[in-house]
């Protein structure tokens, strides 16, 4: 058959663009694309391994795993070669061609705003490590050769302006080469001293031999089978940042060797940050599937719970055959036993931030608190160690009145340490959140609910007239501003037997407000406005009651026993779930002087203004909850009680 000759496409518009940032860009850490082709080359190398132990025929059978490079200071070349799985025709034009991540609108966002300086590191992170070469090199050619035996060989070649080039080449052997000049301002690159040098800081570990001009140079191996007190912080870090393209350091890690009734080793690492487009579910992370050093599968996802899915790494065990299908893995129960023993460990990992490092918590909490928080509703063997793990904002932690409470209530010697501490302006990470046990022990022997509010954002929830009871007596309050609270702590029910309570519920366990006993309306009188302000709301409320919560405020709008918190509603219909609204309760506060004034007027037979005034504070509520559909009609009433109350 002829040989098909040079084919000329084009890049899609998302590469062209990002092409045009990389290839006119200047970079601090250009070496980092190093690292990235060898990254490439090691994963190619995996799936040949696997393919090869798992019995499939492939070309070139006894070609030693190797990732060769070949630096020409003279020519001021530099050539990476792998004997790994290589790429066909489709390969090198739907992946090497195509942006894999969807952030990638995102990081051209963050190049352009960088202007001309770029950290070559960024570039991996969005899934296009090869094209981090154009750092470095004015045109790449890539020749390969797939392992499937039936598969042809192809040279690509690209000045990454817009175009790219195929033609079927004579390669023989399977694997992949990637070539380039480099530019003249990276002509370090060419040096043998310097790309071993790299090699040793970057990819000390990568299990198969680095040879650079002939001379193997990596002397490590698998690192997850060394001890762990053979293994230094720095290779722990440029391991991860080698599995997972971060370009900044994890902020933890565990070292795994587990043996006895499931055997396997692991290195899981949480970041300190999600990757872009992290929190669209196909996107979240696992870890690297190994058996007995031989790859099985990325990002496996039977390896941990979705809620867990922040963390990257590798597990490795030799209890799992090779050959399974991922139907097999995920009902296997080894790999549940697995599971099982890398959630406890990961969550034991959470707790000790939680006791002696609370800045890692934070760090934590912040970034991935809705991912991990979901875990309360769907790993019910676990469910109680995260209820202890949950943290809140509230009305005390905020302000500071809790750190107060407790120096008055005598402290504790080893306390007097930490407080040396705050007092010198550090205050702890977690000082304005609070977890249910530390709630339920400074609360009151009196007190026999915990109680919440949630709400969109935290400083709407901070102002909500719901609070004024329980600030006045003192209460703390738990402020929900996260989303995913709202659906987490309705069901959690009790916790230490004392029931979560919603402050926006009409049925709460609270005394009336006896301190301070202003006038107050009460009577027919009371009667007779609660029936006047029903006729306004309509059948829009359940009901209309005298308040026993408010203190500053005329009127709130609160949920009858079975209805659903204001907050879950809204986003129930955010997410298009029909849910009829559930009818309020509206409360009135019979001591505040509006209501008192209402009153008067109605009982001197006013009732035309006192109807107008009622409908308007009812509108006040529900303009307070986000629920008032007709602004229009709301300003033009406003409009027609500021006339009546600046008559002469
Ligand atoms: N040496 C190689 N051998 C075989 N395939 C390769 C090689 N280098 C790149 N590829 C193929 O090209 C694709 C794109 O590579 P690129 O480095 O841009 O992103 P990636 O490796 O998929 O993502 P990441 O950088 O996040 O690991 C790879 O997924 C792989 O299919």
């Amino acid at each position: 058959m002829a040989k098909k000759t040079k084919q000329q496409f084009e890049f899609k518009a998302e590469m062209k663009q990002l092409l045009n940032l990389i290839v006119n860009s200047l970079y601090t850490n250009p070496e980092v694309f190093l690292r990235e082709l060898i990254s490439n080359s090691s994963d190619a190398l995996n799936k040949v391994r696997f393919k090869q132990v798992t019995g499939e025929k492939v070309q070139s059978p006894k070609l030693a795993a190797q990732i060769r490079i070949n630096v020409d200071e003279e020519k001021q070349t530099f050539a990476i070669e792998d004997t790994g799985i290589g790429m066909t025709f489709e390969d090198l034009t739907e992946r090497l061609g195509t942006v894999a991540s969807s952030g990638t609108m995102e990081f051209i966002r963050q190049l352009k705003d960088q202007k001309n300086k770029l950290d070559g590191n960024m570039i991996g992170q969005f899934g296009v490590g090869f094209y981090s070469a154009f750092m470095v090199a004015e045109e790449i050619t890539v020749e390969t050769r797939h392992a499937n035996p039936d598969e042809k060989a192809w040279k690509w070649v690209s000045d990454g302006q817009g175009t790219y080039e195929i033609e079927e080449t004579d390669r023989t052997e399977r694997g992949t080469s990637v070539s380039f000049r480099l530019k003249d301002e990276h002509k370090e690159f060419a040096s043998p001293e310097r790309i071993k040098q790299l090699i040793r800081k970057y990819s000390n570990f990568v299990d198969y031999s680095i040879l650079v001009n002939g001379e193997e140079v990596n002397s490590q191996g698998a690192l997850w089978h060394k001890n762990k007190n053979d293994v230094t912080e720095e290779e722990l870090k440029e391991f991860y940042k080698f599995i997972s393209n971060d370009f900044e350091d994890p902020l933890d890690h565990l070292h795994l060797a587990m043996e006895g009734r499931i055997n396997f080793k692991a290195l899981v690492f949480v970041p300190k940050k999600a990757k872009p487009d992290f929190f669209r579910t196909e996107n979240l992370n696992s870890l690297q599937l190994y058996s007995n050093r031989v790859f099985v599968r990325e990002n496996c996802e039977d390896l941990l719970p979705e809620y867990l899915r922040f963390a990257e790494g590798i597990v490795d065990s030799e209890d799992l055959p090779l050959n399974v299908s991922r139907e097999v893995t995920q009902s296997s129960p080894v790999m549940a036993k697995i599971r099982d023993v890398l959630v406890s460990k990961i969550l034991g990992m959470i707790e000790y931030w939680v006791e002696s490092e609370p800045e890692k918590f934070r760090t934590f909490y912040d970034e991935f608190g809705p991912l991990f928080k979901s875990g309360i509703n769907s790993d019910f063997s676990n469910r109680d160690r995260l209820i202890e793990l949950l943290h809140f904002y509230s009305t005390k932690s905020l302000d500071g009145t809790a750190d107060d409470a407790a120096k008055k209530g005598g402290k504790k010697q080893d306390d007097k340490k930490e407080d040396a501490k705050n007092e010198d302006g550090e205050k702890s990470a977690m000082s304005d959140m609070v977890s249910l046990k530390s709630y339920t022990e400074r609360m009151p022997d009196s007190q026999k609910e915990i109680y919440y509010l949630s709400g969109d954002n935290l400083d709407e929830l901070k102002r909500d007239p719901k609070l004024e009871y329980f600030r006045k007596k003192g209460i703390e309050v738990l402020l929900l501003a996260d989303p995913v609270d709202a659906f987490v702590v309705p069901g959690i029910g009790t916790y230490n037997e004392k029931p979560l309570k919603s402050i926006e519920k009409a049925d709460l366990d609270i005394e009336e407000d006896e301190t301070d006993q202003k006038e107050k309306v009460s009577g027919d009188a009371l009667e007779q406005l609660i029936r006047i302000f029903k006729d306004e709301a309509g059948d829009q409320v359940e009901d209309v009651v005298a308040s026993r919560r408010l203190v500053e405020s005329p009127v709130t709008l609160t949920v009858g026993k079975e209805g659903m918190d204001s907050h879950v509603e809204k986003m129930m219909k955010m997410m298009d779930q029909q849910t009829g609204p559930s009818r309020r309760v509206l409360e009135i506060n019979p001591s505040h002087p509006v209501i008192r004034n209402l009153s008067n007027l109605n009982q001197s037979g006013k009732s035309e203004p006192v109807r107008l005034m009622a409908r308007q504070l009812y509108d006040g509520a529900r303009l307070m909850q986000g629920e008032l559909e007709s602004p229009g009609e709301f300003v033009k009433r406003m409009n027609s009680v500021l006339e009546l109350a600046s008559k002469q």
